[in-house]
């Protein structure tokens, strides 16, 4: 299957700027982003003919602040991201790891104060919102939002047809489509009538968080940021939604997951896991720390 990168304005899908305020910030435009989606086993050293994994991401002492109130929130933030890894931030509530992954994207709620974040080799900060997700930078959020008047699969349909547009391929029509999308409806086990349906407007959280890996399916994404995608589904959705994400993940991607819990690691295995204080990244291991995490709580770490 080809890349695609698919990126798109908020503004040019809502007629009305009540619309655009839902989220948020009126100028801020909702993008969407992405390549392969491949069914795939994540990565070896055997599946990349012993080469090493190339470097995807960079960030080397990352600061930021709330761009309205100066107030710092990230405060020398190091990380770094091969390809086919899959990074798992935990940390307390009011740790940085949202605002850490919506300063990837380029949310322009925040201002970087210092440090450096390169992303296959470019200059991410150098970037508008719209370039990075074109570049393959997916993010989901926790709390996605509803974007009124826009049905679901009109909103995928445009999102998928502007990264064809930029690739220079023909656009596909509403029943071509559907012919693409009607099998990801299958992967992350989502009712059919949510296609139809306002994006993510009257959805239950857990529809939310399915609708977001769906578009993660239809459009792909080289590094898929996954705030808490885990929050409020039930046993079966986590599975659901778990399984869809290892279906993505090919050698070639990257995963930067944001969890609370350990029940999530166990459907999609960490790489790495980063625990976040205090605006930093202040330990890093194996799956080891998350059991540690869930048997004895943060002080077990501190
Ligand atoms: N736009 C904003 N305006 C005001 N405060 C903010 C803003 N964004 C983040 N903060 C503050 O920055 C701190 C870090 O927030 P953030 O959402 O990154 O934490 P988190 O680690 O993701 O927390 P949680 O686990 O509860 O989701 C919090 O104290 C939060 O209130």
């Amino acid at each position: 299957m080809a890349l695609f990168t698919p990126t798109f304005s908020l503004k040019s899908l809502t007629s009305t700027t009540s619309q655009r305020r839902r989220f948020g910030h009126s100028n801020w435009s909702f993008t969407a982003r992405a390549t392969v989606a491949v069914d795939a086993p994540s990565s070896s050293a055997s599946d990349r003919g012993g080469a090493a994994p190339k470097l995807l991401l960079e960030v080397k002492d990352l600061s930021a602040v709330i761009a309205d109130s100066k107030q710092p929130i990230l405060k020398g933030v190091n990380l770094t991201v091969h390809e086919g890894e899959v990074h798992t931030v935990m940390g307390k509530n009011g740790s940085g790891k949202s605002t850490f992954a919506k300063v990837l994207v380029g949310h322009p709620d925040y201002e970087i104060t210092g440090g450096s974040i390169t992303y296959k080799g470019q200059d991410l900060v150098q970037m508008e919102p719209e370039e990075r997700a074109t570049a393959g930078l997916f993010m989901s959020f926790q709390s996605p939002v509803a974007i009124p008047g826009v049905s679901n699969i009109d909103f995928l349909n445009m999102a998928y047809n502007a990264r064809r547009r930029k690739l220079g391929l023909p656009e596909l029509g509403p029943i071509e489509f559907y012919g693409y999308v009607a099998p990801k409806l299958e992967l992350v086990n989502m009712k059919i009538d949510l296609l139809n349906r306002n994006v993510n407007e009257g959805f239950s959280g857990g529809e939310r968080k399915r609708n977001e890996i769906l578009q993660l399916a239809v459009l792909g994404a080289d590094l898929a940021i996954l705030d808490e995608i885990d929050s409020g589904l039930d046993v079966d959705a986590l599975r659901d939604v778990a399984k869809a994400v290892n279906r993505i993940l090919t050698p070639k991607n990257s995963i930067l997951m944001i969890t609370h819990y350990l029940r999530l690691l166990e459907f999609i295995k960490p790489t790495y896991i980063h625990i976040m204080e205090n605006g930093r990244i202040v330990k890093t291991g194996d799956i080891s720390l998350a059991e540690t995490l869930e048997r004895e709580g943060y002080k077990a770490i501190a």
